[in-house]
């Protein structure tokens, strides 16, 4: 799959997921760039999912919170924290996120990249969830 990614600070965690990524056959498209703050990576990843250049994108920063927000303004994203594995593959099965945000500091590595596969080994949103997933899309712009 092809992975947004961005985070506001880097350490062994970041540095795990992207391997993950990597090493999972995955193409990461790293959004990063030099003097855009946290909002601002929060917004290019969720705007590389909606237009189409990934198909999911993952946010970090220290509480995860910030990114998440900032990408949930981009309209069409979907953007959840997470911080277990069962939180993440229920952000994608019953939400349909299409962006995992999780924190950067609060996260082990190994714990991260649990939370990342979780979240990557759910191929489709629960059918069942397809009239709630609906309501969530909408928008009180566009009710
Ligand atoms: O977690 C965050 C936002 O939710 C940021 O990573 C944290 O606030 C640090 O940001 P800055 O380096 O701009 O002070």
């Amino acid at each position: 799959m092809r992975i947004a990614f961005a985070a506001d600070d880097e350490n062994e965690t970041t540095r795990a997921v992207v391997e993950h990524l990597v090493s999972g056959g995955h193409e990461v498209l790293d959004v990063r760039a030099e003097g855009v703050p946290w909002p601002g990576l929060g917004e290019r990843v969720g705007r590389a999912v909606v237009d189409g250049a990934a198909d999911l994108g993952v946010v970090m920063c220290w509480t995860g919170t910030g990114t998440a927000i900032a990408a949930n303004k981009v309209p069409g994203v979907l953007a959840a924290v997470a911080w277990d594995p069962w939180i993440a593959r229920g952000a994608r099965l019953w939400n349909d996120a299409n962006v995992l945000a999780m924190s950067l500091k609060r996260l082990a590595p190994d714990v991260a990249v649990e939370v990342l596969q979780a979240f990557l080994d759910v191929p489709a949103p629960d059918p069942d969830e397809a009239e709630n997933i609906a309501l969530l899309r909408r928008s009180v712009t566009n009710p």
